[in-house]
């Protein structure tokens, strides 16, 4: 039985794709009258290719994990909507997440269909390939990460030394306000450049600074309204102007850096002393190079290079910018953060991983920043390669699967208030940490995050060491501080915000 006839919401409710999408670009005047026009005609190609009209006037590109938990109030934890011509499964709540990428990881750890990143990665890569390709890069990109010190103190030292420089930027700002973006970003990316290029950048580096826009402009475009429009009309839009194809042209400039990179590497290799990951896939280059089918050539290697490097920037970078955010609007919990680092820690050194055992309370906050924002709420699109029972349905192989994280992350089972910012949810009542099987902004499964062990330590260090050196305080009104995310689709954008960080 397939999945659709159960499982799926009443499409009669939603109004033709057309005059919907139209109507709304119209109004939002983001197009001219020709391309309107031109998009006009490509919708009705569009229908003729769509068996349903689509789920779109109940998914609100505003906030798509919003509308799903919507439906899930409706339909259950299990569901299918149509966003544009594709069937997407809905699993929602931890129960059916959990079930599906732990208890039943190796069925449930394909990559679905995600048309940016397919159309980005042709397939290749880490984060949207599948099959052999992807368990042997994914292998070798994490062992890779380990041999350079991911989950090491070797890492460690490598964090604390660029939040030296960070902390110097910051300094230079000398009380005046700032955007704290790219700084950030520069902070978080020299991190995994020194693991994928072998170094640092500077943060007035024109050309690092432009990369750093290029990531920035992915994550926003890849969740504006043209973003979500691209994910569910690709097939239309793939033959149309429009501001859609700006994507493609930041992921090209993202693309030709790293190329360049791998240029330079070739040239000055030295295969005895591999310097960083790059390096090392040359190695395995020359390893294998005798195997016709092997999957480590140089078209995998620029894209697993790339996707290591924006994968390790936007997330962490944009949690840590958010975090500041929620320090900025509770200044009390930020208080109670600097009075544990000045009694674990004190001033005189910078704080370390060790640290986190003894300092329950900045570690609830930060795993509350990241509960919180729900950094990427949809998860990345699953699949299930052959046809699949689960609960009372049967979900046929090729259909994307949502793992709607946010729902993890927001139950009120687990977390009560949960759309509250509230470290309590990760202390126990004596003030110990509680840890919560919950908590699950990197996913589980086949497919968790490579880069969770990298990403939790810079997040924590990041944090305790900007506090042990600076009080943060928002350049506006406390009540007029906004908190919601911009833009909701796969990933939550924070706000554009500033602030004054004054010296300790
Ligand atoms: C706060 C920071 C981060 C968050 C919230 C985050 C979250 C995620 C999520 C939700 C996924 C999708 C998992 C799935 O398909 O179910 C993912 C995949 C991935 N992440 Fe992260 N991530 C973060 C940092 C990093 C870092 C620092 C790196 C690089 C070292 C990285 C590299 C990757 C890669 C390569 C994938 C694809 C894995 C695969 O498809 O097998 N991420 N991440």
């Amino acid at each position: 039985m397939p999945a659709g006839s159960k499982t799926d919401p009443p499409l009669a409710k939603a109004k033709p794709i057309s005059a919907s999408v139209i109507t709304y670009l119209r109004r939002r005047k983001t197009l001219r009258e020709r391309e309107l026009l031109q998009l006009e005609r490509g919708v009705r190609r569009c229908k003729k290719l769509c068996r349903h009209q689509g789920n779109l006037l109940q998914v609100k590109p505003k906030n798509l994990a919003k509308t799903l938990q919507k439906l899930s109030e409706e339909y259950g934890p299990v569901f299918t909507v149509h966003l544009g011509s594709d069937p997407v499964v809905v699993l929602h709540g931890h129960d059916v997440v959990k079930e599906a990428l732990v208890d039943r990881a190796d069925e449930f750890a394909a990559r679905g269909h995600m048309p940016i990143g397919d159309r980005a990665n042709n397939g290749l890569g880490i984060v949207f390939s599948n099959n052999e390709e992807w368990l042997q890069v994914r292998r070798f990109a994490l062992s890779t990460l380990r041999n350079f010190g991911m989950g090491k103190r070797s890492i460690e030292e490598r964090i604390q030394d660029e939040i030296e420089h960070l902390l110097e930027e910051i300094n230079k700002t000398k009380r005046t306000p700032f955007d704290p973006t790219f700084m950030l970003s520069c902070a978080v990316s020299n991190v995994i450049c020194c693991i994928v290029f072998g170094k640092r950048y500077d943060y007035k580096d024109k050309k690092f600074l432009s990369l750093m826009n290029n990531m920035n402009n992915i994550f926003q475009m890849m969740n504006s309204h043209w973003g979500q429009l691209y994910q569910m009309f690709s097939k239309v839009l793939d033959y149309l102007p429009g501001p859609h194809n700006n994507i493609f042209t930041e992921f090209d400039a993202l693309k030709a850096f790293v190329s360049e990179e791998v240029k330079m590497h070739q040239a000055s290799l030295d295969p005895s002393s591999p310097q960083d990951f790059i390096d090392c896939f040359l190695n395995k280059m020359q390893e294998e190079k005798e195997h016709p089918n092997s999957n480590f050539h140089m078209k995998n290697l620029i894209t697993s290079a790339f996707d290591l490097f924006i994968a390790g920037t936007e997330t962490t970078s944009t949690t840590v910018r958010y975090g500041l955010l929620l320090l900025l609007k509770y200044p009390k919990i930020q208080e109670k953060v600097q009075e544990e680092i000045d009694r674990v820690v004190g001033r005189s050194r910078r704080p370390c991983v060790a640290d986190r055992t003894q300092m329950p309370y900045t570690d609830a906050v930060v795993h509350e920043i990241q509960r919180f924002i729900s950094l990427i709420p949809l998860a990345l699109p699953h699949t299930v390669t052959k046809h699949t029972r689960f609960r009372e349905y049967v979900i046929p192989k090729g259909t994307t699967i949502f793992p709607i994280l946010s729902s993890v992350l927001h139950d009120s089972k687990e977390f009560p208030n949960p759309n509250e910012f509230n470290p309590g949810h990760f202390l126990n009542e004596n003030g110990t940490f509680r840890k919560s099987e919950f908590f699950m902004p990197f996913s589980a499964g086949k497919r968790i995050c490579p880069g969770e062990g990298l990403a939790r330590m810079e997040i924590f260090l990041l944090i305790a060491t900007i506090l042990q050196n600076f009080t943060l305080k928002p350049v506006i009104d406390l009540q007029e501080l906004d908190i919601t995310p911009t833009l909701s689709g796969t990933g939550n954008v924070p706000p554009d915000y500033q602030l004054c960080a004054l010296p300790r």
